[in-house]
């Protein structure tokens, strides 16, 4: 899915975070950097439909989401974990995925496969009759995943997805990644070599704007010697930031 965000203007009520802002996504993953309230989680509820925008438009594929009747058309492609993501305590793991295909409005006759895909994606095949409130914080994080890509969203939206894994389980997640590669992704972290590793294109965000879009490797060839970080996209990304940001 080609996303194209122009002339956005985001934000709460008496606080703008995202103004003047555009910005190009296509398929492929693009890993979304910034410092805390650079407004990461805005731009991807933005994206997501959830939060309409106070100004400027958002089309995807070519088409201008207006209105809540566009918004929920538009749904059905979109697969949107947020950073703290709800769920019900007695829940097993497969009613859960299979809630997140009902409200993907996957066909009731394909959705048993479409979660049994989710589940497996995310290597908890094992698991989906266990209860969510007794999985482990790094396993009801690949729930969410499953959640978020299930029924094949063509667009996917995943906020911070990584919090909470084990070093293995982010191997594993960089796999799951690995298989969405005809979708746009977008994946929210504070974890460098996770965009190092899996993203294609990173996007930098700094207090509401863009200081950095481009192809990773793009980014890692900027960086120099003279900063901190201990990898070439590391430096790349202290190099970005503001005056009086870049030292430790
Ligand atoms: N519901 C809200 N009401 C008012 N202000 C908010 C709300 N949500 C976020 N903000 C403010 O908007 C700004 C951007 O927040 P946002 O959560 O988008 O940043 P972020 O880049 O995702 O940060 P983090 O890395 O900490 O998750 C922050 O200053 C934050 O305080």
């Amino acid at each position: 899915m080609q996303v194209d965000v122009s002339d956005l203007r985001q934000g709460y009520p008496g606080r703008v975070v995202l103004r003047d802002f555009d910005l190009a996504l296509r398929p492929g993953v693009t890993g979304l950097l910034g410092p805390n309230g650079a407004g990461k989680s805005t731009l991807m509820r933005t994206l997501a439909t959830v939060q309409p925008p106070l100004h400027g438009r958002v089309a995807l594929d070519g088409v201008a989401i207006e209105g809540e009747k566009a918004a929920r058309h538009i749904r059905r492609r979109i697969g949107y974990l947020p950073q703290r993501f709800g769920w019900d305590p007695g829940m097993r793991v497969r009613d859960f995925v299979e809630y997140g295909a009902w409200m993907r409005q996957v066909p009731g006759k394909q959705r048993t496969r479409a979660v049994e895909r989710a589940l497996s994606q995310v290597d908890l095949a094992d698991r989906q009759q266990e209860r969510m409130s007794r999985l482990s914080g790094g396993m009801r994080q690949r729930a969410g995943i499953a959640w978020a890509i299930v029924g094949d969203p063509d667009l996917v939206i995943l906020d911070e997805p990584t919090v909470g894994l084990d070093p293995r389980q982010r191997l594993q997640f960089r796999q799951i990644l690995a298989q969405l590669t005809d979708k746009t992704v977008l994946l929210s972290t504070h974890l460098i070599d996770d965009v190092a590793a899996a993203c294609d294109r990173v996007v930098v965000l700094h207090s509401g704007r863009v200081l950095f879009v481009g192809d990773v490797t793009e980014m890692t060839d900027r960086a120099g010697d003279g900063t901190a970080g201990h990898t070439p996209l590391e430096r790349a990304y202290m190099e970005l930031l503001p005056d009086g940001e870049r030292e430790l």
